[in-house]
């Protein structure tokens, strides 16, 4: 079927590992938790047999249920990959698509959408241009699908700013499904887990788990915490800090030298913000003077908010309690988000408030590098791909604490 479709040989391990407790205040108790032993037949092969249809979930239009399916399996373009994709990250930008929260994005439904764009996989075919990739490698599957390589912001390394943009999961179909298409450009080269010294190969399905998240959720907060002008042992306030990229921000702020103050909800976030290395957590519904709160926990206001919540008006009070000369960050996009700031208090606190989105391929190399140093640990709870609809309704229940994973094998 793919004509550049050639033999190879990936060996590896079968590994069952125990997902993390449900203790650790994740899904809801209805959702079952799977052990990594997922897609392991696959490795065994020796040649990649690539079926004609596939297991995905699709949706045919914003909101209106989404459907695990028997699904084609797509044909490598010749500037494009085929991956076997092992997890996806569930990210809280999936949950806007699916919902139609974004009217700016031009959807591709084809006639179907598939969402998902924190795939983790291997690569089992190519098309005939592609250069730099060889069946077997892992591959990453990011929100930035595609770009023209040639405007000005593509040539300056801002290539997700570029007006051509494709984007996974949204106008190209992305990761929620067991094959899948990307652009072997912009396609995140993994590290195959034996080369790391504290991963070796029996982890590999726990490696593919845990990696998937930092193809949006890590890439995207490492880059917004360099955009926020933060130095060592300065103030980092990370609002929705118990979150899929709050509790990322954390991990990625306090390795980067910086100290860290959240803002959630909840015991079981508390709990967990404090895991990843949080120093102080401020719990949005039991303060009834937040402003005080924060500024007395950082003598003075954090030096940089990076603003993560699914929340429109906690982005404008973040210009309430940042410190004089603060850098207010941007990056997580609740539903017709504004942000209101005090012109007189902006000037006169000289407050810089920066736009960040996700980041290019050199940002996405340093945070997986983060990543497979040891120096920041997705946790992840695992669940079966036919899960993604109950995913999502935790998830706008604010239910999920870190990241969610879906295992396409099931
Ligand atoms: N700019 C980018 O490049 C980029 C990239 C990835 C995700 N995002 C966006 O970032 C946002 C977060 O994504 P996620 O996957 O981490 O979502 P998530 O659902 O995993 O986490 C959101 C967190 O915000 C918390 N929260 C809700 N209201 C709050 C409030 N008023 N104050 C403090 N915390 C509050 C929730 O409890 C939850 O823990 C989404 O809007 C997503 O679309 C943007
Ligand atoms: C404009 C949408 C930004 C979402 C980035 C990937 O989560
Ligand atoms: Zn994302
Ligand atoms: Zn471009």
């Amino acid at each position: 079927m793919l004509s550049t479709v050639r033999k190879s040989v990936l060996a590896t391990s079968k590994q069952t590992l125990l997902t993390t407790s449900l203790r650790s205040g994740l899904l809801s108790t209805k959702t079952p938790l799977l052990k990594y032993t997922a897609n392991a037949a696959l490795r065994f092969n020796s040649t990649f047999q690539i079926p004609e249809t596939q297991k995905g979930v699709v949706f045919y239009e914003h909101d209106a249920g989404l459907k695990y399916e028997d699904i084609k399996v797509p044909e490598p373009k010749p500037h494009e990959l085929l991956v076997k994709v092992l997890y996806s990250g569930v990210c809280h930008t999936d949950l806007h698509v699916y919902k139609g929260d974004w009217p700016e994005i031009k959807y591709k439904f084809d006639p179907y959408l598939v969402g998902g764009h924190e795939g983790a996989g291997i690569v089992v075919g190519m098309g005939s241009q592609v250069a730099g990739w060889k069946l077997g490698d892992l591959a990453g599957i990011k929100w930035l699908q595609s770009s023209c390589q040639s405007c000005e912001f593509c040539e300056t390394g801002h290539e997700s700013n570029c007006p051509e943009a494709e984007l996974s999961g949204a106008t190209h179909n992305g990761s929620f499904q067991q094959y899948a298409t990307t652009d072997a450009v912009q396609a995140a080269k993994l590290t195959k887990p034996e080369e790391l010294p504290n991963w070796g190969n029996e982890n590999f399905n726990e490696y593919m788990a845990k990696v998937s998240p930092i193809l949006c959720g890590g890439l995207t907060v490492y880059k917004a915490l360099k955009a926020s002008n933060l130095k060592p042992n300065q103030w980092c306030l990370i609002t929705g800090c118990a979150g899929g990229l709050g509790s990322l921000a954390t991990q990625y702020a306090k390795a980067m030298g910086f100290r860290v103050i959240g803002i959630d909800s909840g015991d079981d976030k508390k709990e967990f913000f404090n895991k990843m290395g949080g120093e102080v957590f401020i719990d949005f519904r039991k303060t009834d003077n937040i402003v005080k709160d924060i500024q007395e926990a950082t003598h003075g206001g954090p030096h940089a908010v990076v603003n993560l919540a699914t929340s429109s008006d906690s982005i404008s009070l973040s210009t309430k309690y940042c410190r004089t000369n603060g850098t207010i960050v941007l990056v997580g996009l609740p539903a017709g988000a504004v942000v209101k700031s005090d012109v007189f208090d902006h000037v006169v606190k000289s407050l810089k408030i920066v736009g960040s989105y996700v980041g290019n391929r050199a940002d996405t190399r340093e945070a997986l590098e983060f990543f497979n140093r040891g120096l920041v640990n997705s946790e992840v709870k695992v669940v079966g791909l036919s899960q993604l609809e109950q995913v999502f309704d935790d998830m706008e229940q604010r239910k999920i604490v870190g990241r969610v994973v879906v295992d396409t094998s099931n």
